[in-house]
């Protein structure tokens, strides 16, 4: 029997066990819905990376109404404590261990894929910008080489390093444009980017392709994200550039990846390429940083140039880490430190950032917010998901977004910035105070009115407060 991702056992099934029958040991349990009426007392447990199917077994299967037989509350807490015994601390720190390994490799090596194209992109001509780099998708949004190429690279990683079989991706892009007769050029341009980026991958830790991957592979590594998510399973979530425009102005922008389990966000990972150590400098163009970073030479060359932030579902930490510098070698946890949310709760002294574009968010509905609940200061106004990380690194306490009616968000321009935020402290829901819902597939469906993420309950009470009582006086 082989074992796999969703396989019903219909029983449940504790202590150990001859699992000799079993040939896959990285076989993964979801443990949602075990015992009635405790639909949820466990959500997930998988195990331990470093342990082996055959010498260790403690799960819980999940129920198949099929076959389930009723379980007495009494019987089923026995069973959670039983349950409880074999799940020691430090296999509870080994959940999604290898996967955020996985990730944060492949964000650090997206990120560096884009800085490289990011600095061709400012250094080069408007004409040659346009004709080869930057293309408009049907929305009059940016698309450039840099968000195929990091989708093919991410695409590729994972499946490379957590098979194949296992792997969904919802992301952001499609091949359309690129299988298109007359781009022969943009296709080129994506397999050179892809194939020098992952001839890097031996730095990161992670095999290279050998030979290069070529054109209908990298294609193909392109069109296999498109999972359309949903409420059920396991999926990874890509936004390969947010805040593509920010990214053409040679601005703000992030990479995020994902994974949601079961419809909730389990793995977060945040790569900010321009947002270094120092916060002040989230507040300048990042032609001000490149020109700083000439005139004085940083004393700390590894935080200079930016950082990937990520966390797990339940640690309680989020944590950060510096982009990888040319020629070293990535060696886990590549000097992570952990972020905390900031402490200010006074919304005199508080920061709050939301988008650069007001197409994407209403600057006068915000302002009157800001106004009625004391903010004082000017908004920080970012590209991307950078505003999640400026909140969780605890550089700002308030991000708030505002879109125009019937625009719908779509679930990886959220997800990683939702936990890293919640893990390092904040808090983030909708305008009505209920969590974002990553489980109705695309899209945050039900998303009530806007999103306010802050760094503690005071703030995001006063923030859910104003908007109510300024909603209906709105245009919005
Ligand atoms: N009309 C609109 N209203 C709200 N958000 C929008 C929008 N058009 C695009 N966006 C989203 O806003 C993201 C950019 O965020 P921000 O405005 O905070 O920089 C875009 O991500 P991409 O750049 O990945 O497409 C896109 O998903
Ligand atoms: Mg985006």
């Amino acid at each position: 029997m082989s074992l796999s991702l969703g396989t019903i056992i219909p029983r449940i099934f504790l202590g150990h066990v001859n699992t000799s029958q079993y040939d896959d040991v990285a076989t993964f349990f979801t443990l949602t819905h075990v015992l009635q009426p405790r639909s949820c007392f466990i959500s997930h447990y998988k195990l331990p990376y470093t342990q082996n199917l055959k010498t260790h077994v403690a799960f819980v299967s999940k129920f198949d109404h099929t076959c389930s037989y009723p379980v007495m509350e009494e019987e089923a807490d026995t069973k959670q404590k039983k349950f409880d015994f074999f799940c020691d601390p430090d296999e509870k720190e080994e959940e999604y261990s290898k996967e955020l390994d996985v990730a944060v490799r492949a964000v650090q090596m997206a990120c560096s894929l884009c800085q490289r194209v990011q600095d061709t992109l400012i250094s080069n001509t408007t004409r040659s910008r346009t004709n080869h780099q930057v293309h408009s998708k049907d929305d009059n949004s940016p698309v450039t080489v840099a968000d195929w190429s990091v989708q093919a690279i991410v695409s590729w990683i994972l499946s490379e390093c957590l098979g194949s079989e296992n792997i969904s991706i919802v992301a952001e892009e499609d091949v359309q444009t690129l299988s298109e007769a007359n781009a022969s050029g943009l296709l080129e341009a994506v397999v050179e980017t892809v194939n020098q980026c992952l001839a890097e991958a031996p730095r990161f830790g992670v095999q290279k392709p050998i030979p290069a991957l070529g054109t209908s592979e990298v294609l193909e590594i392109i069109r296999r994200c498109n999972s359309i998510g949903g409420p059920t399973g396991r999926f990874w979530v890509l936004d390969p550039v947010d805040g593509t425009l920010g990214f053409v102005r040679g601005d703000q922008y992030a990479v995020a990846l994902a994974l949601i389990e079961d419809g909730e966000v389990v793995l977060g990972v945040l790569g900010c390429p321009n947002y270094p150590m120092r916060k002040e400098w989230l507040s300048y163009h990042h032609r001000y940083h490149r020109i700083i970073s000439k005139l004085t030479p940083p004393t700390s060359e590894t935080w200079n140039k930016g950082c990937v932030l990520y966390a797990k579902r339940g640690s309680g930490k989020a944590w950060m880490q510096p982009l990888l510098h040319a020629n070293k070698m990535f060696v886990w946890p590549n000097q992570a430190k952990q972020v905390t949310v900031s402490s200010i709760d006074n919304p005199a002294l508080a920061t709050f950032c939301e988008p650069v574009e007001k197409a994407n968010s209403s600057h006068s509905f915000t302002a009157g917010l800001a106004h009625s609940v004391g903010l004082r200061k000017q908004p920080l106004r970012v590209y991307s998901m950078v505003k999640y990380a400026a909140i969780a690194r605890g550089d700002a306490e308030v991000f708030m977004k505002f879109a125009r009616a019937g625009y719908k968000e779509k679930i990886w321009d959220h997800a990683a910035g939702v936990i890293i935020i919640q893990e390092a402290g904040g808090v983030v829901t909708d305008a009505g105070g209920r969590p974002l819902d990553f489980s109705k597939g695309l899209y945050l469906e039900g998303l009530d009115r806007g999103i306010v993420a802050c760094s503690g309950s005071t703030l995001h009470e006063k923030i859910i407060d104003a908007v109510d009582a300024s909603w209906g006086s709105s245009s919005l």
